[in-house]
């Protein structure tokens, strides 16, 4: 799936509005519609009390006034206020006109805003898409008074006072929402942490857009779900044999870190390899061969780090990183990789903090290595980010300039590729927040990488979305506290068998 710009939004509408012949106040009518129909399964009349519905001046107070009417008409207690204004968009006319009387309105000033009872139900329809810039006055006055409630918030698109894909001030004034309900597809700001306390839990509401605009958009940016992963995992073939996916090898561990060597490489077998060779340094030897005896051992020269590269010409890719350490033989062991890799790479961990202690082995990245940092190991890669929108532009930068795949890991962890594009997850959850649950998606990623079918962008984003989606369903057993990184493996079968094709 794509994701959109607030300009694209504008466009998509107005696609859907010429394609289907419909009027904009018959589009608003549809999206309030599903605001509502949301709204009603969430709360009862009783369960939500008074319900306020704060209305801008433009499409989003327009939507607000129709989510007003349908929901006085399924029994609610409703009232709306309206931010003074000198001009309204015509459909926020057309809207007001059509609200029942029985509904009371009053403008709401900033000299004197009424308070607003804790326990109220505020349905935030000031802005959405066509704010252009931080608020200030007496919307500003407005937000901060809401914020400042105990009311329950729920925007409509957007908290009110952010900017869809745009960075703003740290200080602008934006609605802290419980809920926002946004249409068709997410807009960039819900995906981003640094705006997780205004957006609270989101969610993007079918409502019906123009598929031809929507398949047509120009866009370097994605959402990795279901619809776009279709195709990309081909079925295992009835003649297959242990050769056909590929032998990947693992070099990972380290004294007291050998369990994410034993996480990875059991993920990377639940990922489908074909063969799995693990380096360990020697004090792990029997730790492997008895933790996963499908995997075969090479005990490194070294006992407490990785030392020494064994020769690779048997393996379709290499995976480095999981536990190893930062020792200088372990350095020696990546620049050696970098040096003769003639197979796919992937880099993890200590293997990225290896890099960004010594920038200049990344000149050496082979084209189409994936690096898989988490936002702190990516610091150490580049340079500090002033804000996410800062983050995404060093991280789309980092992979054009080496040419790499980057992962960049967190709640919607985003794959930066060497073409410039990005793809956002939608998979996974707060119980992935634990210890080894990146080792895991290593050996994932490494399984993925081994098989010579998938493309490395294919490999890529299948191993992000299906690493997510086994802690979906493994938190349907366990809970998300209770989730840990060894679990995790045993649903990532039925992660990948979810994406499988077969072909027809
Ligand atoms: N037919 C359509 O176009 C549809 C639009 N929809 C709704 O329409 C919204 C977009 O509507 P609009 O484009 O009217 O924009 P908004 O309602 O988001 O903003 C309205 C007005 O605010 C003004 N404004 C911008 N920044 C401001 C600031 N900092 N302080 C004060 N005023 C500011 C703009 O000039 C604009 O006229 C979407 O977010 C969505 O809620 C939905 O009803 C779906 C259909
Ligand atoms: N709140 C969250 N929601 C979804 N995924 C998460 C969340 N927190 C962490 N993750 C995922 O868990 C993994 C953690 O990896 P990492 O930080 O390398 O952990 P470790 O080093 O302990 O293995 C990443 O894939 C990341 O995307
Ligand atoms: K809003």
């Amino acid at each position: 799936m794509k994701l959109l710009t607030a300009a694209q939004t504008r466009q998509a509408d107005a696609a859907t509005i010429e394609q289907e012949g419909i009027s904009s106040a018959d589009l608003m009518e549809r999206a309030a519609a599903a605001f509502t129909d949301w709204f009603c399964q969430r709360l009862s009349p009783a369960e939500a009390g008074e319900v306020l519905v704060v209305c801008g001046p433009g499409n989003n107070g327009g939507d607000g006034l129709v989510a007003a009417r349908l929901l006085h008409h399924g029994g609610y207690r409703v009232q709306v206020a309206l931010l003074p204004a000198d001009k309204h968009s015509a459909d926020f006319e057309l809207n007001r006109q059509r609200l029942p009387a029985a509904v009371p309105v009053a403008e709401w000033a900033p000299a004197q805003l009424p308070a607003v009872a804790p326990g109220t139900v505020v349905v935030d329809a000031l802005f959405g898409t066509g704010l252009n810039r931080p608020l200030t006055g007496a919307a500003a006055a407005l937000v901060a008074h809401l914020n400042t409630s105990k009311a329950r918030i729920v925007s409509i698109d957007l908290p009110s006072g952010l900017l869809a894909d745009a960075p703003q001030p740290a200080d602008s004034p934006v609605v802290q929402a419980r809920h926002t309900i946004t249409f068709e597809l997410p807009k960039l700001a819900l995906l981003l942490p640094q705006n997780a306390r205004y957006v609270g839990r989101w969610q993007a509401l079918p409502i019906g857009l123009s598929p031809q605009f929507l398949a047509e958009a120009d866009t370097d940016t994605y959402l990795i779900d279901v619809t776009l992963l279709a195709g990309r995992l081909p079925a295992r073939p009835t003649f297959s044999h242990k050769g056909t996916f590929g032998h990947a090898l693992l070099l990972a561990g380290s004294r007291g870190k050998l369990g994410a060597a034993v996480l990875a490489a059991r993920s990377c077998l639940h990922g489908g390899v074909g063969l799995l060779t693990v380096q360990v340094p020697a004090v792990g030897y029997a730790v492997l061969q008895t933790a996963v005896p499908e995997a075969m051992c090479l005990a490194d020269a070294h006992k407490h780090e990785l030392s020494e590269l064994p020769d690779l010409k048997p393996y379709n890719a290499v995976g480095l990183g999981p536990g190893i350490g930062q020792d200088d033989a372990t350095r020696a062991v990546l620049e050696e990789l970098l040096c003769t890799a003639p197979v796919p790479l992937v880099l993890d961990a200590d293997a990225l903090n290896l890099l960004g202690a010594n920038r200049s082995l990344l000149d050496l990245l082979p084209p189409d290595t994936l690096l898989t940092p988490h936002p702190k190991e990516f610091e150490r890669l580049t340079e500090p980010a002033r804000d996410d929108y800062h983050r995404l532009e060093l991280l789309r930068d980092f992979a054009r300039r080496h040419r790499c795949y980057v992962l960049l890991k967190g709640a919607y962890s985003c794959l930066a590729t060497p073409d410039g594009q990005r793809y956002f997850n939608t998979t996974g959850n707060p119980g992935l927040a634990t210890g080894g649950t990146g080792d895991v998606l290593t050996g994932l990623a490494l399984a993925l990488r081994a098989d010579k079918r998938l493309s490395p962008l294919d490999a890529a984003l299948l191993a992000t979305y299906a690493h997510g989606r086994a802690a979906d369903l493994a938190a349907v057993h366990t809970g998300q506290a209770g989730l840990t990184a060894g679990a995790l493996p045993h649903y990532i079968g039925r992660a990948l068998q979810e994406l499988t094709t077969e072909e027809f």
